[in-house]
């Protein structure tokens, strides 16, 4: 497995899974029972492995469908002694996105995301006091005011890695727009050409992370009952 290292600790890998294999996890994300989903302003997203929360995740097992790619990503040896727990499955229709943020201390500070059917731009934003970000009273102006350093296309099919400096001490987002337009600022363009236009469709994020601190409740839970 070769992972291109980019600045600040992003790596990405194109066609990480084959298309039938794409097409079999789509599949299996609209296959999931209706109140998997929860319904944000502008996403919808699942959670496989449990919710994460301050006080401990309640740990829940992964479905074998996705706990393939969980085993896959944590042979790549990017966690430590860690091991990936945890799925997030995002959906985005064209002109959604994800404002500024980091994934905070719920996490070990590993990303891992496989795209499903349509590219997006992942941007990462300078440096912050991270003291102040994403608080209740950050307006979404002052998020979007913050300067992106660098961009990630990212393919569908493909693998990112965010890890270091670049998890710990900047924010990233997804701008809502249609169609991104390949600039200087995306450090991996590959094959397309400054100003090309690449039209967005229905994105599906697997975003597959170790979550550090899971309660036992899971145990008694399953004693009970
Ligand atoms: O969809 C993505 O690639 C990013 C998702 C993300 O940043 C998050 O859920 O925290
Ligand atoms: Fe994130």
């Amino acid at each position: 497995m070769q992972l291109l290292n980019g600045p600040k600790s992003v790596f990405y890998e194109p066609n990480f899974i084959t298309e039938e294999e794409e097409r079999r996890l789509v599949d299996c994300v609209y296959a999931a029972p209706k109140p998997k989903w929860q319904q944000l302003s502008n996403r919808r997203l699942q959670n496989w492995g449990g919710l994460p929360h301050p006080k401990g995740m309640v740990a829940e097992p992964i479905p074998e469908w996705l706990m393939h790619y969980v085993q896959k990503v944590s042979s790549l040896d990017l966690f430590g002694d860690k091991k990936p727990n945890h799925v997030l499955v995002n959906e985005y229709l064209p002109g959604q996105g994800i404002m500024p943020h980091t994934d905070g201390p719920l996490f070990h500070p590993v990303i891992t995301t496989i795209s499903l059917g349509s590219h997006t731009v992942l941007n990462f934003h300078e440096e912050q006091d991270l003291e102040n970000i994403v608080g209740e009273n950050t307006s979404p102006n002052q998020m979007k005011q913050r300067k992106k350093i660098m961009s990630v296309l990212l393919e569908p099919r493909s693998l990112l890695v965010v890890k270091d400096d670049l998890y710990q001490n900047h924010l990233h987002s997804i701008e809502e727009l249609k169609c991104d337009e390949i600039s200087e600022s995306i450090i991996n363009p590959g094959t397309f050409k400054v100003g090309e236009l690449l039209e967005r469709k229905t994105r599906i994020s697997l975003t597959i992370r170790h979550v550090p601190k899971t309660s036992k409740a899971t145990i008694f839970l399953s004693k009970k009952f």
